[in-house]
């Protein structure tokens, strides 16, 4: 490999010749071969974006020359284009202040822009400062946490609430084709009074519904941006005026609206806005493990299970068992929920370990929330394509289940009371026949009473919802 020496305040050392970035990165590089996770592309993106609003608000405050400013803007752009994507090869496990995240970008941005500017990167001496110029106004404690921000808050919006809509919708409409699908119900995994395949499915929906509302509740939080805050919080070396400025300009290149942190010790030494949001999926991921166990459960079978729905086949279920599929999308939508109540946990541990000014958990909080984020959206998507879209009801089953269940009896509690409708349940049970073998036997009802008084369809109250 050819070798070019790069030089920080800790001496010289050897960097990729073909590569922009500097002494710092490829220390952290050879300090930390820790699991291979590298830096979420989100959070590069991000910083490419707060590196130049930075640029550009130091030099409208007069404290960065405008033409150095519009050549870390270039290079900026070019990050999220895409074009320097194998520039950023630091892992997770790093400095838990994402300092190495931060010099890495500031050396990328320093040195291309050397390279745009005509220069080499063999030149002793650069153009442009990964510190002094492209770091200008910014410590890793205010850039860090806003690139968290940054990243968390457009991955919810641009990719997770629209993916859980989508299926949502769906849902939605699968409740209202079946509002009228009279099943049994199950409480307790036992059988129950009936009610309709659409509301069953209604109660999903409101849980999507309720899950999204707490996700949308935790945008006002991840907007806030600790830039500004400097080192600790104070806005050392800072001029007055520039957190506004910066986050006006960064809601103007994210294409979302931000504000500087009311508190910017809070932004820095806490994250609470990353819990908040984490605990919101958390939410969602649970209401998602009910409903795909649900589904599959209803779906189980096809001979010995509950068979109620039917859901779309979509490949062989087994290398040995021929003709047999499995409800794969369940299975997926379930494990991606237990992840992401796995990442809540390493999200709180983390939001739990700020000490004094500084928070030193920042790139595990944002690497598992930009992974649940991404998951929940992806898994909601597929699992609407490749399973929501396509559920039936097996309405023979349906019906056999309904017509065979004990708990019809339910109906007949105002007219001939509890006690007496007990008997009837547990003769029919014990003696394997029918309701209204049971009652008639026990001279309880006549067979024009029966008719009269237990109507699945009666039985499934008023609410649609
Ligand atoms: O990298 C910085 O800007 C600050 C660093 O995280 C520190 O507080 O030691």
């Amino acid at each position: 490999m050819q070798v070019r020496v790069e030089k920080d305040t800790m001496g010289p050392i050897e960097v990729p010749a073909d590569k922009y970035w500097g002494a710092q990165t490829q220390r952290s590089k050879e300090n930390f071969t820790i699991g291979g996770q590298q830096m979420p592309k989100e959070v590069i993106e991000a910083f490419a974006i707060l590196k130049k609003s930075a640029a550009q608000a130091n030099a409208q405050l007069g404290v960065l020359a405008q033409d150095k400013a519009d050549i870390i803007s270039q290079v900026c752009d070019e990050i999220l284009e895409g074009k320097l994507a194998d520039e950023f090869p630091l892992v997770v496990w790093q400095t838990g202040s994402g300092t190495q995240s931060n010099m890495n970008v500031n050396e990328v941005v320093a040195n291309r822009a050397h390279v745009l500017l005509g220069g080499n990167l063999l030149d002793e001496k650069k153009k442009i400062h990964p510190n002094d110029d492209v770091n200008k106004s910014q410590s890793s404690n205010d850039t860090f946490p806003t690139a968290m921000h940054i990243a968390a808050y457009k991955k919810v919006v641009e990719h997770t609430l629209p993916l859980v809509q989508k299926l949502r919708d769906t849902l939605n409409s699968k409740a209202e084709q079946f509002m009228d699908v009279v099943k049994i119900g199950r409480t307790h995994l036992m059988d129950a009074t009936p009610l309709t395949l659409g509301q069953e499915l209604s109660g999903y929906v409101a849980q999507l519904d309720y899950g999204m509302k707490a996700l949308r509740n935790t945008l006002p939080h991840l907007s806030t941006l600790a830039l500004g805050g400097s080192a600790v919080g104070t806005g050392l070396n800072t001029p007055a005026g520039y957190d506004v400025l910066v986050a006006e300009k960064i809601s103007k290149y994210a294409g979302h609206e931000f504000i500087t942190a009311p508190n910017k010790f809070e932004a820095l030494a806490a994250h609470d806005a990353i819990v908040e949001t984490s605990g919101a999926l958390k939410q969602l991921a649970v209401a998602l493990m009910k409903i795909a166990n649900d589904i599959r459960l209803l779906a189980s079978g096809p001979r010995s299970g509950i068979a109620e729905i039917l859901i779309p086949e979509n490949e062989p279920g087994s290398s040995i068992m021929p003709g047999k599929v499995n409800p794969t999308q369940a299975e997926a939508m379930t494990m991606v929920c237990a992840q992401v109540i796995g990442n809540d946990v390493a999200i709180s541990v983390g939001g739990m370990n700020g000490h004094f000014e500084l928070n030193v958990f920042k790139p595990v909080m944002i690497y598992n929330l930009l992974m649940s984020a991404q998951l929940i959206g992806d898994a909601c998507d597929s699992f609407d394509k490749h399973c929501a879209v396509g559920i039936e009801p097996n309405t023979e089953r349906i019906k056999h289940n309904l017509e065979n269940s004990l708990m019809l009896v339910t109906a007949l509690n105002p007219h001939i009371g509890y006690d007496n409708a007990a008997k009837i349940a547990k003769k029919a049970h014990k003696e394997g026949t029918t309701l209204r073998q049971a009652a008639i036997d026990l001279g309880l009802l006549t067979n024009e009473q029966f008719d009269e008084w237990v109507r699945p369809e009666d039985m499934i109250g008023s609410l649609k919802k």
